[in-house]
């Protein structure tokens, strides 16, 4: 798709979409200056907005960052379009569905430790933004402060198109590859792969397969970057050269088309008569992205001792505050374990931090049944929790062989505030009942010497 093509043209409306979103062609690296024209000769040479753009395109900046922030966090990409973005008539609000956004004021706060099952599946026709469910979060989206944590399940790919103003967008699929047609381009991500789209970036989201599941972290704060490396040098973790960037393709579609707003928790809609993901070529720092998590560099001890999972950090969104994150979003990846004398999986404690945990596929290491693929739980601020009895029984009598731990991919969403949740969620049919009770049974050991 990198000569453009309309929608009705391309390879992927003639089967084998998965075969053609396979062999796209992407841009590499992250947070650095791209550039990509789907015609040659439509950006234009030396300067950002010429008198007339090349081919008779507009010009026009989006600015994922105020003008005048520092170099180092300055977000803006050039987009040259076939329609400039202000060409449409007024929003009118629609629906929310099942979309929540913060502040979160609807339940009382809940320490207690909480753990749900997937998301039952949706009613035919269900798109990726009719799929979103609002779990709960915390901050509140007219500060940029906060994030929301959703789950979608979908079975329809969108005819309409989508774009967040109130945060980005981070994807986890569990179930299902989705091509993401954003103005900047296309992107693939199966299960075992994360997509970010920029808040503000127009997109629409096509099936791969009959459905679709998978997390969402919207996030109102600044956007995540790689986290700083400190003395682990100067590679490792998730490498930059690994983030997938789309190449530019666009739709020339005349017509009517659904475009849908969130803006400060509501959704907006407007009927254009244009698909705007007309952009025919772009370049700059503020693009939607895709990583491979399978590509995540793993550390951890070669001695002894469990690492805190901060050195799982994929990706981080800071605070004013150094270390202290509004979001983390961390990976539990296949490892090594060969800690001497050490309890090698997660060990019990209690954290300021909250911490929403999902699960791609596979077993989580803290867990030996009740967290399932799809499911997810919340360890709020200061709640208690670890290893439940069988794993905390089963690791204090091993013998410490070096081990794989290579049957799962987990990951979690650990962020700076409690997590409120949706009445949705507080009383979802899917929400475990008695998840207190894996660590029930843990027997008294102690043995006062005397
Ligand atoms: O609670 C969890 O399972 C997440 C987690 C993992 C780990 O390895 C150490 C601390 C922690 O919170
Ligand atoms: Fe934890």
């Amino acid at each position: 798709m990198t000569d453009g093509g309309t929608t009705g043209t391309s390879a992927f409306e003639h089967g084998g979409a998965r075969k053609a979103a396979e062999a796209l062609e992407h841009l590499s690296g992250f947070g650095n200056e791209h550039s990509s024209e789907a015609i040659p000769g439509a950006l234009p040479e030396g300067r950002n907005s010429p008198q007339r753009a090349p081919l008779g395109l507009y010009a026009e900046q989006l600015s994922g960052s105020a003008f005048t922030e520092p170099r180092a966090e300055n977000r803006r990409s050039w987009l040259y379009r076939i329609r400039p973005s202000a060409a449409h008539p007024a929003f009118s609000r629609t629906g929310n569905g099942a979309l929540r956004t913060a502040p979160f004021t609807q339940t009382v706060p809940d320490p207690n430790r909480l753990r749900w099952n997937p998301l039952p599946a949706p009613a035919e026709g269900t798109d990726f933004l009719a799929g979103l469910w609002t779990l709960g979060g915390n901050g509140d989206v007219t500060q940029r402060a906060g994030m929301a944590v959703h789950l979608y399940h979908a079975n329809a790919s969108m005819d309409r198109v989508f774009s967040d103003a109130d945060g980005e967008l981070l994807i986890v699929p569990e179930l299902g590859g989705l091509l993401l047609r954003t103005e900047f381009g296309l992107l693939h991500v199966e299960p075992g792969h994360i997509a970010l789209i920029p808040r503000g970036v127009r997109f629409r989201v096509d099936l791969l397969d009959e459905s679709a599941r998978g997390y969402v972290c919207e996030n109102y704060g600044a956007p995540f970057r790689l986290p700083d490396l400190g003395p682990i040098g100067a590679n490792g973790l998730a490498n930059a050269r690994d983030f997938r960037a789309p190449v530019a393709a666009f739709e020339d579609v005349e017509g009517p088309v659904e475009v849908v707003n969130k803006f400060c928790g509501n959704l907006w809609s407007a009927g254009y008569d244009h698909s705007p993901l007309d952009v025919v070529a772009w370049h700059g720092n503020y693009v939607p992205y895709a990583y491979d998590l399978r590509r995540f560099n793993v550390m951890g001890t070669i001695s002894y001792d469990h690492p805190d999972p901060s050195i799982f950090t994929v990706l981080t969104s800071p605070s004013d505050t150094p270390g202290l994150a509004g979001v983390d979003f961390v990976v539990f990846a296949p490892r090594w374990l060969v800690g001497e004398d050490t309890f090698r999986p997660p060990y019990f404690h209690r954290n300021v931090m909250s911490e929403y945990m999902g699960l791609i596929e596979g077993a989580y290491d803290a867990k030996a049944e009740g967290f399932v693929p799809g499911g997810g739980s919340l360890h709020n601020t200061m709640s208690a929790h670890g290893p439940d009895r069988e794993t905390f029984e089963k690791a204090s009598a091993a013998e410490l062989r070096p081990q794989k731990i290579d049957d799962g991919l987990a990951f979690m969403f650990e962020t700076r505030w409690p997590v409120s949740l949706t009445p949705q969620a507080a009383r979802a049919e899917h929400l475990q009942q008695g998840y207190d009770d894996v660590w029930q049974g843990l027997e008294r050991h102690f043995q006062p010497l005397h």
